[in-house]
């Protein structure tokens, strides 16, 4: 059969939108977990960190549903740069500036924003809800909440924070020193493997602040590894230096990362949380895939239209980004 997919990034988390509202492709689960560990591996002829399957919502509040599904064929139940992705697809099939999207565990709020860096085009997601409780994520320990403490389980020198957004992650806030060291690759692997801390995996974050309302964020993802961005982990990072005392409530943050920057902003309402998540949603290409579902690996390119325009503007924010965090992470 024929695939058609568009590839696009948010801050370089690059993502296969695959889109079930205008073609009649009829996916099995199986399906969709083959298409993504055979089109997102990196040595094959595409390579994503994920496929985002588009569909339509049976919400009639929502414009349309978002399944996205990891590079080794687990389903998340949300991506936030997946999701500006989607919202600028959804948008421009729909012709409408703002839209509602269907996720796994909530319906949530996007529209098409100021571009934010020149020429970019740009989308602001809403990330919610943010939940402590670490029955959420799953995190088995003792107590009901995890927030800048040790998991001496896990390690005996760093603080974490533990949060479902409602994705979960776990985050600390670390200096240079430990952004250089194996130290977040060595606790990754262990808690995205079998263990008994976070039996469903969980993306792991490293935090350093690099000025007033600017910090940087790296993030090894379940599911995938590391990522030059994850736009939940970025949003929860957020919310994280917040409660730490290092950003506030109600104000922008920049948030740099390996695939370049986005900028946060956290509400509060009643003791509940909702982060804004602003940033690129960049065309690389689209394509027409020839493959069998019975045997997805096997794949060809059929066609493939390159957007090269978008993908050039892009890369000079991404190399700007680059020189700000060497100069500021020390
Ligand atoms: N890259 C995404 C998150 C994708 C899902 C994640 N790997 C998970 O399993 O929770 C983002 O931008 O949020």
């Amino acid at each position: 059969m024929e695939i058609k997919v568009t590839k696009c990034h948010g801050s370089g988390n690059d993502f296969l939108i695959i889109d079930e509202i205008s073609n009649p492709y009829r996916f099995s689960e199986i399906n969709r977990a083959e298409l993504a560990k055979a089109f997102c591996d990196r040595s094959s002829l595409l390579g994503a960190d994920g496929i985002l399957f588009v569909l339509p919502s049976e919400s009639e509040n929502c414009h349309a549903k978002m399944r996205v599904f990891n590079a080794d064929g687990s389903e998340a139940s949300m991506c936030g740069n997946g999701i500006r992705c989607v919202a600028r697809y959804v948008c421009e099939l729909l012709d409408v500036k703002e839209a509602v999207i269907e996720t796994m565990k909530a319906h949530l709020e996007v529209k098409r924003e100021e571009d934010i860096f020149p020429e970019i085009p740009t989308y602001l997601v809403e990330i919610s809800p943010v939940s402590f409780d670490v029955a959420d994520l799953p995190l088995h320990i003792e107590q009901p909440t995890l927030k800048n403490e040790k998991l001496e389980a896990l390690n005996e020198e760093l603080y974490f924070t533990a949060l479902a957004v409602p994705n979960p992650h776990l985050i600390s806030i670390v200096n240079k020193q430990q952004i250089d060291s194996p130290l977040q690759e060595k606790l990754s692997k262990y808690v995205n493997g079998p263990n008994e801390l976070f039996t469903d995996g969980v993306n792991v974050s490293f935090v350093s602040i690099l000025d007033e309302a600017s910090i940087y964020v790296r993030t090894f993802e379940r599911g995938v590894g590391f990522t030059n961005a994850c736009g939940t982990a970025m949003s929860a990072s957020s919310l994280v230096t917040i409660l730490n005392d290092f950003n506030q409530v109600g104000e922008y943050i920049d948030v740099y990362n390996n695939g370049g920057k986005v900028r946060t902003f956290v509400h509060e309402k009643n003791g509940k949380y909702r982060i804004d998540l602003i940033g690129n949603a960049t065309y690389v290409y689209d394509a027409k895939i020839e493959v069998e579902l019975d045997n997805t690996e096997d794949f060809s390119i059929i066609e493939k239209k390159v957007n090269e325009a978008e993908t050039v503007k892009y890369e000079k924010l991404q190399q700007s980004a680059q020189k700000y965090i060497q100069e500021k992470l020390v």
